[in-house]
Formats: C-alpha cells, sequence, structure tokens
C-alpha cells in the first residue's frame, strides 16, 4: 500500500514545538554498596502546551526523571533538552519553576512575600515582584491572602502558594512533583479543578508526578505509564478528553477506557512476584 500523503493543497500540521526533549536517558546512582539502576533508556518528547503526567510505581524514577530536566542530576547516558538549551542552561536563564511534594515555604514570611522569593533573587524591582505576586496569587485563588503566614493556611492553600510562587517568573515550564499526594480526596479534586483551569488559561507546559491514575487522567493531555525499577516507558497515552473538564467528566465512559488503559499498562510492568 503506498504511504500515506497529504492531499495536494493541504499543509500539514506543525508539531508542537518540543519544550523538553529526552532521548535515551539513562541514570545509575552510585552508592556506597552497590549502583541503583533508576532509569534505562528513556526517550521522550514533550511539546509545547503539553500536561504530561508521569506515573509508575514507587521507586520507578519519576522524580528522577524530573530531576535530570531540572538539572538537579547528571545523566549517566543520554541527552536532555530544554528549551532548546541544556538543562544547565535552562536552570540558570530560570526556564522552569518546580513544585516539590511539600509546599516548602518560610514561615516567617507572609505569603505575599514567599512569592516574591525568587524575583527578589532576580532583583526585579519591589513594584514589579508585589504587581506579579499578586497577579499569580489570584491565578491559583488565593487573593486577598497576601498578608497571611502560611502557619494561617490549610495544607492545600500552602501548596497553591507554591504553585504561585512557582509560576512567578513566569516559566515556560512547570514541574510538579506529587504536589497533591499528602492532601485528603476533597481537597485534592478541588486542586485538581484549579490546576486544569489554570492550565487552561495559561497554557503552561507541565509535567506532573503522580501515583493517581485518576488524577493523572484528569490533568494530562498525554499520560506516561513507566515500569518497575529501572524505570522505562511502557506506554505513552493521549488523553482526547475536552480540555475543558469538570469534576464530573471521571464519571464518562471515555475517561474509564483512559484509566483501564493505564491500569493495563501499570500492571503488564509490574511483576508481583518480585
Ligand atoms: N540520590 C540517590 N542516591 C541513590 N539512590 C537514589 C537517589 N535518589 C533516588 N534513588 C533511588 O532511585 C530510585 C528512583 O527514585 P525516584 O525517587 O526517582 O523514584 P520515584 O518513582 O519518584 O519514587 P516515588 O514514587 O516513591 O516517589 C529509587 O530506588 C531510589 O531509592
Amino acid at each position: 500500500m503506498a504511504p500515506d500523503r497529504p492531499a495536494a493543497g493541504r499543509s500539514v500540521p506543525e508539531p508542537a514545538r518540543p519544550i523538553v526533549d529526552v532521548r535515551h536517558l539513562t541514570l545509575t546512582y552510585q552508592t556506597a554498596d552497590k549502583p541503583v539502576y533508576a532509569l534505562s533508556d528513556v526517550s521522550l518528547t514533550i511539546g509545547k502546551g503539553d500536561f504530561i503526567s508521569l506515573i509508575g510505581p514507587s521507586g520507578c524514577g519519576k522524580t528522577t526523571l524530573m530531576r535530570v530536566v531540572a538539572d538537579l542530576e547528571q545523566p549517566t547516558s543520554g541527552e536532555v533538552t530544554v528549551n532548546g538549551m541544556t538543562p544547565e542552561q535552562a536552570r540558570l536563564k530560570r526556564a522552569y519553576g518546580y513544585v516539590f511534594q511539600a509546599p516548602a515555604l518560610y514561615p516567617w514570611r507572609t505569603v505575599e512575600r514567599n512569592v516574591m522569593l525568587p524575583l527578589e533573587i532576580m532583583g526585579l524591582p519591589r513594584a514589579e515582584r508585589k504587581a506579579r505576586a499578586a497577579e499569580q496569587l489570584r491565578n491559583v485563588g488565593l487573593a486577598g491572602f497576601e498578608k497571611k503566614f502560611p502557619w494561617q493556611l490549610s495544607g492545600g492553600m500552602q501548596q497553591r502558594v507554591s504553585i504561585a510562587r512557582a509560576l512567578a517568573f513566569e516559566p515556560e515550564l512547570l514541574l510538579m512533583d506529587e504536589p497533591f499526594g499528602a492532601l485528603d480526596e476533597i481537597t485534592r479534586d478541588h486542586l485538581n479543578l484549579q490546576l486544569t483551569q489554570l492550565w487552561r488559561r495559561t497554557r503552561k507546559t507541565c509535567i506532573f508526578v503522580t501515583h493517581s491514575i485518576a488524577e493523572a487522567v484528569f490533568l494530562s493531555t498525554r499520560i506516561v505509564v513507566m515500569s518497575p525499577r529501572p524505570g522505562r516507558i511502557l506506554d505513552v497515552i493521549d488523553c482526547d478528553l475536552p480540555a475543558e473538564r469538570t469534576l464530573d467528566i471521571r464519571e464518562t465512559p471515555e475517561f474509564a477506557a483512559l484509566a483501564h488503559r493505564v491500569r493495563d499498562g501499570l500492571k503488564e510492568g509490574h511483576s508481583y512476584d518480585d
């Protein structure tokens, strides 16, 4: 059969510009007793505006993969580019914001001054720092909480402050490592809804680590299913649900089918004899 060709006169859609390109990435941690094989031959291209979830069993290298993108770990072999730069250049240019599992806010600084901290380090003038902090706090639904201290907020609100802080220097890429993992289910649902609305408004490229199949399907444009350690990519699933998502979407057959495929991928990669 002849290969598919575009019909005459029709243009082929441009693939989205890659923001993160990972090629044959392998990472082995050298420890005192024996090497730990964390990642094996991982290749992944993440386009501008993608929302990618990394899902896989505990210890399969999800955090390691994000840390390589963030230049916090060095690959043993393979190549990674972020916005066409090395991870180090991207870090120096503040191409990404990082949201950790725990909010990691300074208790002696107000919410506003926590969000302004990276902007202070960048040397932005005070008026601009204040304006950007106000904008990002509005973005995460925390307008009016500027003068509170972190300990006066709930865990979910603190995590929203840390998202606002990561967004404050307007990075192209947002790296989130299980940001809602420690929160109760109702708060988590609420934050998932807010995050998907934020993503729809800003179309930031996001990489999101999670253990929750429902969270991955709800938030993502693509889900990367990883094997147990050493982490390999088992499946990359396009989430073609409508961009505008409410929590009710979780009741639809389309959602259930995607969740099923993720679950199958995870099962396939897992040896229960381990
Ligand atoms: N600095 C390090 N030195 C040695 N081994 C490490 C180091 N960091 C991580 N590891 C090991 O590498 C493997 C991958 O760890 P990583 O934190 O990336 O997994 P993960 O998939 O994010 O796990 P989880 O879902 O439990 O957070 C694990 O076995 C972990 O113990």
